[in-house]
């Protein structure tokens, strides 16, 4: 029934005030009010139309992008948003394209590797859109191993130029996006060669397009990498390889703000680490923790809605069927995600803010945070968007079959959402980084030098390696301070247990090869130590709203409590919890899912999304799923006539049996 809403019962039963939830969800009561207010304008707009993308060939959906972005710039320009409006109408759009890229990395790899006169000249053009510009690092042959990129950019004295060169197939670039088709420009990485000595990986400012028609200028070669996975999905973006033929560029178009080449080609070093050549990679790792709550509450809103219209079996005498919210199974695999999607809200939050610090610092020549800023956003970065991708998919599976319908918006959503594991940094190879530092981190205890923020838990390994867990009964693991412990010392045993097995081997990168499968078990604990940690930060916190501790409070001991479940066999062989203890916390964990379940609509209605936004049928906000799923049915073009195309051609033969004979 039109206008009807059908979760009106769940939302009566709420035992908390929506409203104050939201504020707490957004980050502000400024922040709800620009993210409300951008997010219902997306909607009403029919220019931002996205029902019908599946459908369309890929390069009807190219230029649809097209055609949403620079009206969306339109916008921005004309109705003066501001910065954070303009990063939320993006959003809300909700459709991959140039914009990200140039907003994203483009711009920040100019503010945060350009001198002051790169940036004054760059980003000038770069803020009006006068110039289009993309990231390119990765190459067909090398992504994660940046040090092995092959792209050379030689210094000739005689011109005052770069000459970009690639010397071979795989050192064409390879995936960055917005390069295949609309980039004007590129921040290029390639080695710095000058006076025949290579100096290692830099970035370079190239124009790759003419300003007049969009060519590509002599000696570049450019284009479009191909399909992606799934229909609609990354493929409104043009991911592009480029190769240069000794192509040209002026020398002060190499970003010059971390290191230098003179008029006469001697390289300067500036004395700050050479890894703030990675900064916008760092920048894009934490804005990538926030964006993985959004996408997971976004599954979790459909499935927690669907979940709750959908009934099955447990009818007496004809009467009404379960709701399947109401299965324990369906609660245990959907409450932890829920609870995921604010716990991943919470440390986004608190890396935004660490984020913020250590840039501080840098600009006041501190870098004594950057490696626990860098192990902190690769690893987080790591394991939100690992946890978010397979979250995903099994919203899909809660939903049954109508999950995999492309209108459930689960399809799209995983297809768009799943290259997170990838991109800025393969979700492995970035736990190693975090391996890396735990290893150097352990190596120093007892050295005096204690250890200090996500790691000052190590500055206990003392009482941590020796502790016994002090839960008695279920409801000791609703008390932070056990929780913390438990966390803690598997985290720590398990990083102490791998620091003793390389110390094993004599040549340690070859003890450090050995025991990679170990070295990445022990980094997500310790990225799970600090979700867990951060999440009973918050709720000890003042949070205000009626009722809405109380549900912080039920999340955040379900988030840590499934962990626990989940990673049973690390508590239990590193001793941090006995069996028993074990077992009372899948009982407290199965009270929390009672307590959490009356309040299950009303979590994720805090969420604040659109139906524009969620574009599933399954998740509507008033849950009339069943004729809005005939209704996107009968869109189907295979709908459009009663007899398909083909029956002449095909079936009516097989029925009549009447083939031209076969021959073989
Ligand atoms: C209308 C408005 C619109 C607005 C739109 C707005 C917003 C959109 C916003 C953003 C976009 C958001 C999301 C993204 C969406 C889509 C995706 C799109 C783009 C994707 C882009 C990319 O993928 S770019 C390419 C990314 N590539 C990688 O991530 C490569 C991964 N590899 C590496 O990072 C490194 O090579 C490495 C870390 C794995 C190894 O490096 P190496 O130098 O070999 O290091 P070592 O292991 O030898 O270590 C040396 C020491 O350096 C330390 N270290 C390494 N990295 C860093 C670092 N980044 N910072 C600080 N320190 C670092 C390392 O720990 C070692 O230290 P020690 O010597 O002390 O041990
Ligand atoms: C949708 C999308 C958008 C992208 N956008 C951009 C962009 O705008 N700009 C850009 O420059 N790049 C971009 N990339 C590229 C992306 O950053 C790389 O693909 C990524 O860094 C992974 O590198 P790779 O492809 O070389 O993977 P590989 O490193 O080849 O990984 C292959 C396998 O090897 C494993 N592996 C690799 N090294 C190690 C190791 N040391 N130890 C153990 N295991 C290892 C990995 O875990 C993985 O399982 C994009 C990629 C995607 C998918």
């Amino acid at each position: 029934m039109e206008g009807v809403d059908h979760l009106a019962d769940e939302r009566n039963k709420a035992e908390f005030n929506v409203d104050d939830m939201k504020i707490i969800w957004a980050g502000s009561r400024h922040a709800f009010d620009v993210s409300n207010r951008i997010s219902r304008f997306v909607a009403t707009d029919p220019v931002f139309e996205k029902s019908n993308r599946a459908l369309m060939t890929r390069k009807e959906l190219f230029k649809n992008t097209l055609k949403k972005s620079v009206y969306a710039w339109k916008i921005i320009k004309e109705l003066r948003l501001s910065d954070e409006e303009g990063i939320k109408l993006r959003i809300f759009m909700d459709q991959p394209g140039f914009l990200d890229l140039h907003w994203g990395m483009f711009v920040p790899a100019i503010k945060g590797q350009g001198t002051e006169e790169q940036q004054q000249k760059w980003l000038s053009l770069a803020n009006k859109m006068q110039i289009i510009g993309c990231y390119a690092q990765t190459e067909l042959g090398h992504g994660s191993n940046v040090q092995g990129l092959e792209t050379t950019a030689t210094f000739d004295p005689k011109t005052d130029q770069f000459i970009m060169h690639s010397p071979t197939q795989t050192s064409s670039k390879w995936w960055p996006g917005g390069l295949g088709k609309v980039s004007t420009h590129a921040v290029v990485y390639a080695r710095l060669i000058t006076n025949g000595k290579d100096h290692g990986v830099h970035g370079f400012i190239v124009q790759l397009r003419s300003l007049d028609d969009h060519s590509p200028l002599p000696g570049i070669t450019i284009g479009d990498i191909g399909m992606k996975f799934g229909n609609g999905a990354y493929n409104s973006m043009d991911n592009g390889f480029l190769m240069f033929n000794q192509f040209r560029i002026p020398r002060d178009q190499m970003l010059m703000r971390l290191s230098k080449v003179t008029r006469e080609g001697k390289y300067i070093a500036s004395d700050v680490p050479r890894q703030l050549v990675y900064g916008t990679m760092v920048s894009v790792r934490q804005t990538i923790v926030s964006k993985a709550s959004d996408a997971l509450a976004r599954a979790v809103c459909i499935a927690t809605r669907y979940s709750a219209v959908r009934r099955q079996f447990g009818s007496e005498n004809g009467g009404i069927e379960t709701q399947v919210i109401d299965y324990k199974t369906q609660q245990n695999r959907l409450f932890p995600l829920l609870a995921s999607a604010y716990a991943f809200r919470f440390v986004g939050e608190w890396l935004k803010w660490l984020y913020t610090d250590v840039t501080q610092r840098l600009e006041a020549s501190d870098f004594v945070t950057l490696p626990e800023a860098h192990a902190c956003t690769a690893g987080l970065k790591s394991m939100t968007t690992s946890a978010t991708s397979d979250g995903i998919e099994e919203c899909r599976k809660l939903c049954g079959g109508h999950g995999y319908l492309w209108c459930s918006g689960l399809p799209e959503l995983f297809a768009v959402y799943v290259p997170a594991c990838t991109y800025e940094g393969d979700n492995v190879v970035l736990q190693l980084q975090v391996a890396r530092f735990l290893m150097k981190t352990v190596s120093q205890l007892g050295s005096g030098k204690a250890p200090a923020g996500t790691t000052a838990y190590m500055g206990r390994a003392q009482h941590l390696l020796q502790c016994r867990s002090g839960v008695q009964k279920a409801e000791d693991w609703l008390n932070p301070s056990m929780v913390l412990e438990a966390f803690e010392s598997r985290a720590l045993r398990m990083a102490i247990t791998c620091a003793k097995n390389l110390s094993k081997f004599e040549n340690q990168e070859q003890g450090f090869s050995e025991l990679l499968a170990d070295l990445v078990e022990a980094a997500i604990a310790h990225c799970q130590l600090i979700v867990v940690s951060k999440f009973i930060a918050k709720i000890e916190g003042e949070i205000e709203g009626k009722g809405v501790k109380k549900q912080l409070k039920n999340l955040c001991y379900i988030y840590a409590l499934h962990l626990l479940h989940k990673h049973l066999g690390d508590f239990l062989s590193t001793n941090s919890v006995t069996p028993e203890q074990a077992s009372l916390a899948s009982h407290q964990l199965r009270s929390l899912y009672s307590q959490v379940r009356p309040n299950a609509v009303a979590l994720v209605d805090a969420f604040d999304y659109t139906d524009h936004y969620l574009g599933s049928v399954l998740g509507r906000y008033d849950g009339n799923v069943y004729p809005k799923l005939f209704e996107e049915a009968l869109k189907d073009p295979l709908n459009d006539s009663v007899v398909p195309d083909g029956y002449h051609e095909y079936i009516r033969p097989l029925i009549k049996q009447n083939f031209p004979s076969a021959k073989l």
